[in-house]
């Protein structure tokens, strides 16, 4: 059976119109710079890398987490947050694809680096908290191709059916992240059902390349299963939610 979109995810999961549901439109005159938040410190280990998989409405690359060798720390969050997993959103055409937008600019694709806090015992505990999961998002925007991009996309042949799932080892996701980490924080939610609200969202500012080739190399992959019939996997994106009176905060003026 296909998966009902956005709109119908409210029937099984109300939490959907709930007070703090991501993604949301950022607008930069509307942040408010805050002095106090810190650089983010990301630190990983490629050697943590495991494995590539297609989950059926996107494709994640998965660590080991059962040490700290792959964290996020400093930001605006206190304590240590384990990397989980990264996984995009994207279109079907080069002109939306991002959750997030930018003062309504849609990117082509956005990437989602998860991570869950330290204090709970596992991922699956730390989604269910207020203050469970940091997710930074990097958006992708159309230009030069992206080398380090390419080594995901090489394996997309193995993974393009629901399920398929194959071994990944040694990749670094620092390769992914832009030169600046200048950010924009806010408390969100997963923007997947169960669309749980424990996220802090750190959505850097500055976008990474990706060329329209490697984008086309996206939609190559499948929402269905070997033996379905073929449906491409593109416009896994929620589009934006309302604010709620929540507030914006800029690391940077
Ligand atoms: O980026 B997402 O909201 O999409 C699915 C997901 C899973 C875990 C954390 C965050 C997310
Ligand atoms: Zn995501």
């Amino acid at each position: 059976k296909v998966s009902a979109g956005p709109d119908k995810w409210s029937d099984n999961f109300p939490i959907a119109n709930g007070p703090r549901q991501s993604p949301i439109d950022i607008v930069p005159g509307d942040a408010s710079f805050d002095g106090g938040l810190k650089p983010l410190k990301l630190k990983y280990d490629p050697s943590t890398c495991l494995e590539i998989l297609n989950n059926g409405h996107s494709f994640q690359v998965t660590f080991v987490d059962d040490t700290d060798s792959s964290t996020l720390t400093d930001g605006p969050i206190s304590g240590i947050y384990r990397l989980k997993q990264f996984h995009f959103h994207w279109g079907a055409s080069d002109d939306k694809g991002s959750e997030h937008t930018v003062a309504g600019t849609k990117y082509p694709a956005e990437l989602h680096l998860v991570h869950w806090n330290t204090k709970y015992a596992s991922f699956g505990e730390a989604a269910s908290q207020p203050d469970g999961l940091a997710v930074v998002g990097v958006f992708l925007k159309i230009g030069a191709e992206n080398a380090n991009l390419q080594k995901v996309l090489d394996v997309f042949d193995v993974i393009r059916a629901k399920g398929k799932q194959t071994s990944f080892a040694n990749f670094d996701p620092a390769t992914l992240l832009p030169g600046s980490l200048d950010y924009w924080t806010y408390d969100g939610s997963l923007t997947t059902p169960p669309l749980l609200e424990s996220v802090t969202w750190i959505v850097c500012k500055e976008p990474i390349s990706v060329s329209s080739g490697q984008m086309a190399k996206f939609r190559s992959l499948l929402f269905s299963a070997e033996g379905e019939p073929e449906c491409c996997m593109v416009d896994n994106y929620r589009p934006p939610q309302p604010l709620k009176g929540r507030a914006v905060r800029a690391s940077f003026k």
